[in-house]
């Protein structure tokens, strides 16, 4: 039985798109924008839903549209990872996607490295916090063209949490290939610890830009330049 990994699977913030980017040009985006969003389009079926099922998560199911809309950019500010408040962002950045508001910016490692794996015929995966919708978007509009056809798949929080194993287990059975198999990369060590308890092999990038917490047992690097993708280790430089 071979041993080697097959599928790879990636986070976003803080692992191929910088924090700065995320929090610093993202957020700020849809929260600017989220109360002229509900004013415009809260009667649609889409977006009425997931207004509702913000309202069901505050447990508060009276709140009307504005303390509704003051409650989600307070959620944005604590970085709340909240599936219907990340269904309602990746709305918000579709527009700035498409009117050239927005272009995501990725570290050029991360896209060399996706780009090699691709042709080199692992299979590639998104897994974040971030809609599916929001991934496609950025991975579509990034500074180095569309990159969308790299992946195979994508996966956020309606999978599970990604501070949780079982999501870990429900995407390694989306794939369908054995646990030993995929490489999961991410800047969170709660998540890593997460996708290693399902059988994940693992990897921590330290891009610097914040503590990773300390005393983790991940192996660690701070470029995807670094990684033997076929085996799942960091070669050493
Ligand atoms: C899809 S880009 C926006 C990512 C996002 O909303 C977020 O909260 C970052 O979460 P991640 O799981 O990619 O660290
Ligand atoms: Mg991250």
């Amino acid at each position: 039985m071979t041993r080697d990994v097959r599928a790879i699977v990636i986070d976003i913030e803080g692992t191929v798109s910088s924090i700065a980017f995320v929090r610093d040009v993202l957020f700020p985006y849809a929260r600017d924008r989220l109360p002229g969003f509900v004013a415009a389009r809260g009667h649609t079926p889409e977006v009425r839903r997931q207004l509702d099922a913000a309202r069901a998560l505050a447990g508060e199911p009276e709140l009307d549209d504005a303390a509704l809309v003051a409650r989600l950019q307070r959620w944005i500010d604590e970085d709340r990872k909240a599936t219907p408040l990340k269904a309602l962002q990746g709305l918000i950045w579709a527009d700035g996607y498409e009117n050239g508001d927005l272009v995501a910016t990725l570290y050029p490692d991360a896209v060399t490295a996706l780009r090699t794996w691709h042709a080199d015929g692992f299979a590639l995966y998104v897994y974040s916090s971030g809609s599916v919708l929001a991934q496609k978007l950025l991975f579509g509009h990034t500074s180095e063209g569309d990159l969308q056809p790299l992946f195979n798949g994508f996966f956020d929080t309606t999978t599970g949490p990604k501070l949780e194993a079982p999501s870990y287990e429900a995407i390694v059975d989306a794939i369908g290939v054995p646990g030993h198999g995929v490489l999961f990369l991410s800047d969170s060590i709660g998540e890593l610890d997460a996708a290693r308890a399902a059988g994940l092999r693992t990897i921590a990038l330290d891009r610097g830009e914040a503590v990773l917490r300390s005393g983790h047992t991940h192996a660690s690097t701070d470029s995807f330049a670094h990684i033997d993708a076929r085996t799942g280790e960091v070669a050493a430089v």
